[in-house]
């Protein structure tokens, strides 16, 4: 039986970092964007990383980002997986030779075997609804526009809650899903009950 992986995103604090751990998260993610509201800086980043046990996955999310300050982040933070949120072409994503998942932003008229196609290096596609200003926007999108026997690990994303993602694991069948602004109280500001209450979520529908 597959077990669907889980990565809580967009912490910001010890206590969520902990939380995530404690409820039994595969992955953690940081944002590196600093328009977003989840934005951590690399001094915040090494704090919350330096929480983080072994076998429980680091991932950096970037978009767009400078190439220069990606390198630093890499340099200075433990991350063991980069997550690519922009509009990275391949060469970009590679570049830094560490493994990575490439988000696809989901809107209809989206191919996602033509866009995967752009991405063999990548990890996995991070699926994620189409919205301005890239990402972190709670919003569902349309599982249907994921093609039937899609090949690559999928990791299944936007708007996701407690509430859903039940009803997503068992449709989709994803590799993994990820969550951010369902398991928040406020932005970036992560609500200890709601990741629980997810992470129990995924398990029932793995049953
Ligand atoms: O979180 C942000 O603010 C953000 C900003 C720019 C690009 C991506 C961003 N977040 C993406 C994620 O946190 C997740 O990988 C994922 O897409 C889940 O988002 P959500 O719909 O909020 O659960």
């Amino acid at each position: 039986m597959h077990r669907t992986r889980i990565k809580i995103c967009g912490l910001t604090r010890t206590q969520d970092v902990d939380a995530a751990v404690a409820s039994g998260a595969d992955a953690v993610g940081f944002v590196f964007y600093p328009p977003s509201p989840r934005n951590v800086t690399i001094e915040q980043a090494a704090g919350l990383m330096a929480r983080v046990p072994p076998f429980v996955t680091i991932v950096a999310l970037f978009v767009n980002a400078d190439s220069a300050w990606v390198r630093e982040a890499l340099a200075r933070l433990p991350i063991q997986l980069l997550q690519f949120h922009g509009d990275e072409t391949e060469a970009d994503c590679l570049q830094y030779g560490r493994p990575y998942i490439r988000a696809a932003r989901m809107r209809a008229g989206v191919d996602l075997v033509e866009y995967a196609a752009g991405f063999p290096s990548a990890r996995g596609l991070l699926l994620d609804a189409f919205v301005e200003g890239y990402g972190g926007g709670g919003k569902v999108f349309d599982w249907s526009l994921i093609p039937p026997g899609f090949d690559r690990p999928l990791i299944l994303s936007g708007g996701l809650s407690a509430d859903n993602v039940i009803d997503a694991v068992r449709r989709v069948r994803p590799w993994a899903v990820d969550v951010s602004s369902g398991v928040e109280a406020d932005k970036g500001i992560k609500d200890a009950e709601a990741i629980a209450r997810f992470i129990s979520g995924v398990k029932d529908a793995d049953g």
